[in-house]
């Protein structure tokens, strides 16, 4: 009624509600239920009035208030199935928006992830959804029942006196549009306070992850004053959306008011001028007005909870809509275990108004051979692995994987063929066995004893107090940085990728840890496709080839010794350098 959903929206909502379009229709059979108890039920209190001005015999009266007595009843059973029905419904279906939100977020790309905050996400994926779980429990219902209730009023008054069937009709259509259009009043301002809203909650989230720099650079006051700014920002936008929100529902009461008086003034002047209305027909009357009230006045009091899921309605399309700039059309799959990469002509920059990240870069690795990628920071490493991994796609030229576009591959498919260890890794709470496995249940204990054992880690794995059991806080918070990464490389070495990315995957590890695994590290690049990004010339001194970068371009790409046995080469002088040159 006051949600006015756009084509968009509406095949939004419709896409949902079809799946459980059986129990739909179950409770529209009970909502007209409903309607007609409460509409046919007042009809006794009438006889009853009537006969008891006639004088009628107690017993009749007493069998018409047991009738009236029953039905009510029965209105309150109906009510209760029908309240049963909805919140079924209501949770399955805002879980699976819920479901689908979240699938949507792991799978976008990173220019949507730089815009957004996982503490903006979070406010829109269980915020939003909970208030359209809000809003199909409780006002869906109502709404339904109150616009089929006012219309079969109206139909009944029509019935019952023909002046004042025009006069609550004239009113209703009178009362609707006006609420419809105030509805539209405090739409925008709600929207904005939303935003700020989810702003405000993401600002939080990254502020308290990020707590020990804070404290360590004693940056306390700074975040306090940025976080009393938004909240000042989110108290105007509060203030804007009281104040419209205010005007809308005083008006509605107001209106309201109005249409309980035209309506008793007018009965007053019927029955002056025309006493054919009996006392049961005028109360008959009255009763159905109240009752027709009742609707009118929670569609006023629930105005602005039905505004908000009307922007949470706007925002979730929004996020379902977002097609990102991965390209997912691709379809082919990579059946070769043989892995060639072919980067030909790439070019990109993270958004049209950045700087240009990567230029014009052009090298081939052959299949399962291994590059040491290296590069001042900023060069442009980690750009080049993402789009190897396609988080991003390039604007320019094409990434070539056994020949083919890696565009032409199947997203998923593709993506499962590469495994990445990165500096920042991503741990769970829960058990190491989970952190190992990431939840793939049929990966067996002895599968990832084995693991550890080929990889050396016998002996830290020991150490772990529960062994696959010992559990994990929420980002690995009782862990070193360097276990971490030993997790890292046991959850990759389970995945049996066919590309490996290794980025500064070392950095985080002591010289000896990183001595002891380095012979795993060779088995595992053992007929595999690797790229090593290190800052350490030592972790890629045993590469097949090298490629180095600089400012976004290729600055040489050859066979690792070559390059260290020819003097001018920008490898061979950093080797006698010790690397200051690169790593300046
Ligand atoms: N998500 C992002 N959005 C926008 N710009 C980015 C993003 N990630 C990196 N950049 C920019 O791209 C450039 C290259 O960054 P990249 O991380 O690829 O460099 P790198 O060579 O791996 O550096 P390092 O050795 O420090 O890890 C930098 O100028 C950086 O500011």
């Amino acid at each position: 009624m006051f949600i006015r959903l756009d084509r968009a929206q509406f095949k939004f909502m419709y896409g949902y509600l079809y799946t459980h379009r059986a129990q739909l229709l179950l409770l529209l059979l009970f909502i007209f239920g409903n309607i007609a108890l409460q509409i046919y039920s007042p009809l006794y209190i009438q006889r009853f009035l009537d006969s008891a001005q006639a004088g009628k015999a107690a017993a009749e009266l007493l069998t018409i208030a047991l009738f009236f007595l029953g039905l009510t009843v029965i209105r309150q059973l109906v009510t209760i199935v029908m309240q049963f029905i909805t919140s079924d419904v209501t949770w399955k279906i805002t879980n699976k928006v819920r479901l689908d939100l979240m699938r949507q977020c792991l799978n976008y790309d990173l220019s949507f992830h730089s815009r957004h905050t996982p503490g903006e996400m979070v406010e829109r994926i269980d915020g939003d959804v909970g208030k359209l779980n809000n809003f199909l429990s409780a006002f869906a219902l109502k709404m339904i029942s109150n616009n089929l209730l006012i219309v079969c009023i109206v139909v009944v008054i029509f019935y019952i006196n023909l002046y004042m069937g025009f006069v609550v009709l004239a009113l209703s259509i009178t009362g609707l549009v006006v609420l419809t259009r105030m509805g539209k009043f405090g739409s925008k301002t709600i929207r904005n306070y939303m935003a700020d809203s989810a702003d405000t909650v993401g600002f939080i989230d990254e502020r308290i992850a990020g707590r020990e720099d804070i404290r360590a650079f004693k940056a306390e006051t700074y975040t306090l004053h940025s976080y009393y700014a938004k909240l000042k920002s989110l108290y105007r936008t509060r203030k804007q959306t009281g104040f419209r929100i205010g005007i809308v529902i005083n008006t509605g009461e107001v209106m309201l008011a109005l249409v309980l008086a035209v309506t008793l003034l007018s009965m007053g002047l019927l029955h002056l001028h025309n006493k054919a209305m009996s006392i049961g027909t005028i109360f008959l009357i009255y009763y159905y007005i109240t009752i027709l009230l009742i609707p009118l006045k929670s569609m006023v009091a629930e105005i602005s909870d039905l505004q908000y899921v009307h922007a949470a309605l706007l925002r979730m399309n929004e996020l379902l809509d977002y097609t990102g700039k991965v390209d997912t059309s691709g379809r082919a799959h990579l059946m070769d275990p043989a892995i060639s990469i072919q980067f030909d002509h790439v070019s990109f920059r993270y958004d049209d108004d950045q700087h240009q990240v990567l230029r014009n870069v052009s090298f081939q690795i052959p299949a399962n051979k291994t590059v040491g990628l290296l590069g001042k920071t900023g060069s442009g490493k980690s750009t080049l692995a993402r789009l190897l991994f396609r988080m991003c796609d390039p604007q320019e030229g094409a990434i070539r994987i056994n020949g083919t576009d890696s565009r032409e591959y199947a997203l998923d498919s593709f993506r499962a063929s590469i495994g990445i260890v990165s500096q920042s890794i991503e741990l769970f709470a829960g058990s190491l066995r989970d952190n190992i496995t990431m939840y793939k249940d049929h990966i067996t204990d002895e599968q990832i004893v084995q693991i550890i054992d080929r990889l050396g880690l016998c002996d830290w794995f020991r150490s772990m107090a529960d062994g696959l059991d010992t559990r994990i806080e929420r980002d690995g918070s009782n862990l070193s940085g360097g276990e971490a990464q030993l997790i890292a490389f046991t959850r990759v070495f389970l995945c049996n990728p066919r590309i490996l990315i290794l980025d500064e995957a070392t950095s985080r590890i002591d010289p000896i840890t990183e001595r002891r695994i380095e012979k795993a590290i060779a088995v595992l690049m053992k007929n595999r496709t690797c790229i090593i990004i290190a800052h350490r010339l030592s972790t890629v001194r045993n590469t097949d080839y090298t490629l180095v970068l600089q400012e976004g371009s290729v600055l040489e790409f050859d066979e690792t010794g070559c390059l260290a046995h020819n003097p001018s080469s920008a490898y061979s002088r950093m080797i006698r350098e010790g690397g200051s040159e690169l790593y300046a």
